[in-house]
């Protein structure tokens, strides 16, 4: 290929990265309150399907807050609530009336810190998807390994899928919490720090891995780590003291950010 062929494609490409997107989640004057205190105010955020968006911002502005609320989780504690409407196909998921088990099913999450199931590498996965699917064996077999060869485990456990999960290291666990959430064909998947307790390279595989799912899936990362932010996500929005400051492309909010608080971030100014 010649210089002016590469560059054509490569333009292509990154076009077709940043071509509008249908909104596969979305936010609208979304408010939360832990009791009293005011979380969340006024968020209305469009994410778009099959693309990464990262959620950063300073501790305490409420990532963690926004993707719990994306999947309901808070709705067991008393006192927590949340207000306004998030829209996931058309449909507001904080009604009451939308089922808790149907937005599990479209709606995965992985974790901070890996949590395996203390039972064997298969049965972590065979586990989940049993609550919702009756599989014959071969069925299962086949999930099983097509979750954990699109978690990118398959050939580091295919030989040891009786053993225990707990024996996997760090980057390997949160992995296998991939396949997990993968295994149940969800539409979206959240993902809450996913790395911050992996060494450099692990980190890299789950960053590589993100890539790669959102082929698949619609994703969001919350993330403390800018230079992650910058590197896998295609939608960065940024918040700060419970309000969505700016959002928008990636690289765009990396930069030309519009808002000074988000220029002041992001170049390490405070956060
Ligand atoms: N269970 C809770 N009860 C009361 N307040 C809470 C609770 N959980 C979080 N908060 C408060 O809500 C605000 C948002 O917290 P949240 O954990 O969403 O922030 P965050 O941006 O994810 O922070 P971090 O980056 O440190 O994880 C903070 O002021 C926090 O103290």
């Amino acid at each position: 290929m010649t210089d002016v062929s590469i560059a054509f494609n490569t333009a292509v490409k990154v076009a077709d990265e940043l071509a509008p997107r249908a909104a596969k989640l979305e936010a609208r004057n979304l408010a939360f309150h832990y009791g009293d205190f005011a979380a969340l105010r006024d968020i209305n955020l469009v994410v778009p399907e099959k693309r990464v968006t990262a959620l950063i911002g300073p501790s305490g502005c409420g990532k963690s807050t926004l993707l719990r609320i994306f999947n309901r989780i808070y709705s067991i504690y008393p006192g927590q609530k949340a207000s306004g409407e998030v829209i996931l196909d058309g449909e507001n998921i904080l009604d009451a009336r939308y089922p808790l088990n149907k937005l599990r099913s479209k709606i995965g999450m992985v974790f901070q810190k890996p949590v395996p199931f203390p039972m064997s590498i298969y049965d972590n996965i065979a586990y989940g998807i049993g609550h919702y699917e009756k599989l014959s064996r071969a069925d299962m077999d086949a999930r099983v390994e097509g979750a954990l060869r699109q978690a990118a485990l398959w050939d580091e456990v295919k030989d040891k899928l009786k053993q225990n999960a707990l024996g996997l290291s760090g980057g390997q666990q949160q992995r296998l919490c991939i396949a997990r959430a993968v295994a149940l064909k969800p539409e979206v998947i959240l993902f809450d720090e996913p790395t911050s307790a992996l060494d450099p390279i692990a980190t890299g595989k789950i960053e590589q891995l993100i890539s790669e799912l959102k082929q698949q899936f619609t994703i969001l990362i919350v993330t403390h780590n800018m230079q992650q932010a910058a590197r896998c996500s295609d939608y960065t929005a940024f918040m700060y003291l419970g309000e969505l400051v700016e959002h928008g492309v990636t690289s765009t909010i990396f930069t030309k950010p519009t808002k000074q608080q988000t220029e002041d971030y992001i170049t390490g100014r405070f956060g």
